[in-house]
């Protein structure tokens, strides 16, 4: 991978992970001779581009054992979410108007809901445990007579942790509810295979797996199926579902790249599990330091902490040779701490002096091991200019302290 000098070491593979050589390899020919429209029926370019379509389609299904025919192409996991959730909203309204979610969803499944609500839908927002996961019993009480679909996301984006996909998948069947799982962050991470899942729809993004940005899918069940009302509208593609014609390089990208972490996943899970061990154990001997969500229910790929008695911007300042995301403010574009640690009740302190680190196929040990050194030694400095950190190595406790009031 690039390792060109003055960029940080990249541990983001949370916010996008490069596309594979290999990926960028097999979309080249089909930006450069093969343009054809796979939609165009009467002539060669456009059966050549629809064939290759159709391979990709048939690589990102196997991914997730599913039919090539349950596939519709999106633009990203942010578009299979809205047409997923407002799809079925609004084919299913005459059954009920109640949609049921979770607080740590991502924006793209929040917003997606709140723009229902302004349409008329209720919709719940479940608290989670402390460690990110949803109980069941929650999710069993929040059940009404009129709801219509539950969407719960398989891997935090910004915790890494696992949720009980099948379990709550087993609960929607029982109760006749369409189960949508937002999949963004889970492909090539964590197996998944639709013949036994009871999920209703699935939405997949290529960018999080080593594939282009601009594509991604959404796995619509046939078998009971389940109908969707298009949310864009034109020549009638993917069976009525998304009009717009199919951009091939992208698509052979995506299905390249889902080609890949079929084969590689084992490997690359074994080695973000060695990684992720590496940097928690240099890490684990320092005081006050937090990991964010489930100890075990998580990929490896995730390793999100809280540092106490830091000043949050200020380590994202010092610890710039490092390409990490924060949940303070300053480093995105909201004006609030991380709502995902919020959620877990973290306090707004350690909401901000959190770092997600993400890892992948390319992230090696001497960059964990920079990464330890860098953040050792700016936690170390913070704190050595740190009032509260010298009080509460004197042993103060300072819940009981009367702070003046401003
Ligand atoms: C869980 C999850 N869902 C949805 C998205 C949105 O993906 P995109 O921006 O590619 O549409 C992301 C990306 O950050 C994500 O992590
Ligand atoms: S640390 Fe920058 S806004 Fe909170």
């Amino acid at each position: 991978m690039d390792t060109t000098p003055h960029l940080p070491i990249y541990l983001d593979y949370g916010a996008t992970t490069p596309c594979d050589p290999r990926v960028v390899d097999a979309m080249i020919p089909w930006l450069r001779e093969h343009f054809g429209n796979p939609a165009s029926r009467s002539h060669a370019w456009g059966w050549e581009a629809e064939a290759a379509v159709e391979k990709a389609r048939e690589d990102v299904a196997a991914l997730i054992g599913a039919d090539p025919r349950e596939i519709v192409w999106t633009s990203g996991a942010t578009e299979s979410n809205n047409l997923a959730i407002k799809g079925a909203a609004h084919f299913y309204k005459s059954r009920g108007k109640h949609l049921i979610t979770v607080k740590t969803e991502h924006k793209a499944v929040l917003d997606t809901m709140r723009e229902l609500e302004r349409q008329g839908f209720e919709v719940s927002y479940l608290d989670v445990q402390e460690d990110g996961m949803l109980s069941m019993d929650v999710l069993k009480a929040a059940i009404r007579p009129d709801t219509i679909l539950i969407s719960v996301m398989f891997v935090n984006n910004e915790i890494g942790v696992i949720q009980d996909i099948p379990g709550i998948g087993a609960l929607c069947r029982e109760k006749g509810i369409i189960f949508h799982v937002d999949a963004a962050q889970a492909t090539g991470k964590v197996a998944i295979d639709m013949a036994t899942l009871p999920v209703d729809l699935m939405s997949l993004a290529s960018h999080k797996t080593y594939g282009p940005k601009g594509i991604g899918a959404l796995y619509v069940r046939r078998k009971p199926r389940v109908r969707l009302e298009a949310q864009m509208h034109g020549g009638g593609h993917e069976r009525g579902m998304r009009s717009g014609t199919l951009p091939t390089h992208q698509c052979v990208g995506m299905g390249e790249a889902f080609r890949l972490a079929r084969l590689e996943m084992d490997q690359d899970n074994a080695k973000a599990r060695a990684l992720h061990d590496r940097l928690i154990n240099g890490l684990k001997d320092m005081e006050q330091v937090f990991l964010n969500g489930h100890a075990s229910q998580r990929v490896p790929h995730n390793i999100n902490m809280s540092f106490n008695f830091v000043e949050g911007e200020s380590l994202i300042m010092g610890i710039k040779g490092l390409a990490v995301s924060s949940g303070s403010a300053c480093t995105s574009a909201s004006l609030e701490p991380s709502y995902v640690l919020r959620a877990l009740g973290r306090s707004d302190e350690l909401a901000h002096s959190s770092l997600r680190m993400t890892i992948g196929r390319w992230t090696t040990e001497a960059e964990i091991d920079e990464a330890i050194a860098t953040i050792r030694l700016n936690v170390a400095k913070l704190r050595e200019l740190s009032p509260l950190w010298e009080m509460y190595k004197d042993g103060i406790d300072l819940s009981t302290i009367q702070w003046a009031a401003h």
